[in-house]
């Protein structure tokens, strides 16, 4: 039985994939820069939190072990899966430094033939910056190793079920051989697999996302239109998407995309069309809509507290990207919570995961493990991440101890006429 190794192992998409490729019987070993990461998950530790992964852990952990020797695990293994960051250079286009590290490493210990299976996000080039790398070794392909690009579809939240019940599972390779091994990695899911050339792995990842980015500008834009005419973007959008056709999905208007993954692909894909002699200003309006939709919450604080945010205490609900991850990075409400204290704000906030990680991102945020101290004098609440626990906070007491009763919810998530009738000024998207 192959032994697999994967690099950028203690990721997000890296340890999803160890647990779960354990959890399918193979022996995995799982290999990261990072030295804490590593010493916390050999204590059955981790540093992400995703519903279900410690259980999966449980079950399977001795199939799976931690290394920091990244030599070592590409020595120990027959496949190799590459799952390390590719974070946004400033520019927009795709930072590939982790790949080169880790591509460098493979070619000097790649001591006989593996297949090298990329599921990082990486832009057309990668591929052909990588075989340079190994040839730079005098390493060949077809003989040595091959290359194949198995681009990654879950979500963070919803990571390990994403894995075990994908909807599609996308194989690129130039070598049939090697592809077909690799889809039998995942033979036992019901879902389509899908074989086909790397290159259209690669658009099929990068437009997936931008697509789905689209649908969330999209319909922030029609909030926007909404909140002038008077219309309520949560109706028109049920009825939309009741027709097939578009789906209810990815239609929630609200404070705008966020986390590693929709604004960093779609800049990263903007670029890739530059570089390909393509403008593409279709994609440019997504992002820009995007940015415009941050910045359009802190004015609707600062407008309901008689325009300036100087001195106004704002309380905080909610840092995380998205509900059910402690994920802070690329969220709007950092974004928010900066422009609020570079404005002269008094903010105090609090995220069930998310407040270490903010707390480190933002150093002078006070932050608060308890919802109702937020509220405590405050002249506005907003909430910016639409964690269903806070639907069922009580209000009455919130209101009660707060000094204002301005309330903005950024993300739709409460009922306008229950919070109204508390006593809120209640400030939504788009309704
Ligand atoms: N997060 C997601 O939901 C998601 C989903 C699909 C695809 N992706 C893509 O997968 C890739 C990884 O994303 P992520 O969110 O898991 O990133 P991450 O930052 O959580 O994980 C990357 C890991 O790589 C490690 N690393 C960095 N340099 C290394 C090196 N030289 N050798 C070994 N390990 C090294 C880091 O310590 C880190 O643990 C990205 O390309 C991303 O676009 C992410
Ligand atoms: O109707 C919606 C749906 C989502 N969002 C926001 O969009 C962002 C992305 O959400 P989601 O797609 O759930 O999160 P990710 O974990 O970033 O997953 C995306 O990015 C991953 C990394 O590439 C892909 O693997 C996934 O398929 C893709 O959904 C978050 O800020 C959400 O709050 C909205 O504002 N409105």
């Amino acid at each position: 039985m192959d032994s697999i190794a994967i690099l950028g192992g203690m990721g997000y998409v890296g340890l999803v994939t160890a647990v779960g490729l354990a959890d399918l019987g193979y022996k995995v070993i799982s290999a990261d820069i990072s030295e804490e990461k590593v010493f916390l998950a050999k204590q059955g530790k981790f540093l992400i939190y995703e519903d279900g992964l410690e259980e999966l852990f449980q079950k399977n952990k001795e199939r799976i072990d931690f290394t920091t020797d990244i030599g070592l695990a590409v020595l120990d293994s027959s496949i190799i899966f590459i799952a390390v960051g590719t974070p946004p250079r400033n520019d927009g286009e795709a930072d590939l430094g982790q790949i080169i590290e880790v591509a460098e490493i493979i070619a000097q210990k790649l001591n006989e033939y593996k297949i090298i299976v990329v599921k990082s996000t990486v832009p057309i080039g990668t591929f052909e910056l990588v075989q340079d790398i190994l040839k730079g070794y005098g390493k060949v392909e077809g003989k040595d190793y091959d290359l194949v690009f198995n681009p990654e579809f879950l979500r963070e939240g919803a990571a390990v079920h994403d894995f075990l019940h994908p909807q599609r599972t996308v194989i690129g390779s130039s070598n049939q051989l090697a592809a077909r091994r690799i889809g039998e990695l995942f033979n036992t899911f019901q879902s389509p697999l899908i074989y086909t050339t790397i290159i259209n792995a690669q658009m099929i990842k990068y437009g997936a996302n931008a697509f789905l980015a689209s649908r969330v500008s999209f319909v922030n834009e029609l909030a926007s239109i909404c909140e002038r005419v008077g219309a309520d973007i949560t109706v028109v959008a049920d009825v939309m998407g009741m027709d097939e056709r578009i789906g209810r999905g990815y239609l929630q208007a609200g404070i705008g995309f966020g986390g590693p993954c929709l604004g960093k692909d779609l800049q990263a894909l903007v670029k890739m069309a530059e570089l390909f002699d393509y403008d593409s200003r279709l994609l440019k309006g997504v992002l820009e809509k995007n940015i415009q939709q941050r910045k359009s919450i802190v004015r609707k604080i600062k407008r309901a507290l008689n325009n300036t945010l100087f001195h106004k205490k704002v309380g905080v609900l909610g840092l995380a990207f998205k509900p059910d991850t402690g994920d802070v990075r690329m969220s709007p409400a950092i974004d928010i919570v900066k422009e609020l204290i570079n404005s002269g704000a008094d903010v105090i906030a609090y995220d069930p995961q998310g407040n270490k990680e903010a707390g480190e991102l933002i150093k002078e945020l006070k932050l608060s493990e308890d919802p109702y101290e937020i509220a405590r004098g405050a002249d506005a609440l907003a909430i910016l991440t639409g964690w269903r626990d806070f639907e069922n906070l009580d209000w009455l007491k919130i209101i009660n101890n707060m000094s204002g009763n301005v309330l903005v919810d950024a993300v739709n998530l409460l009922s306008p006429e229950i919070i109204n009738e508390v006593g809120f000024n209640y400030i939504g998207v788009g309704r």
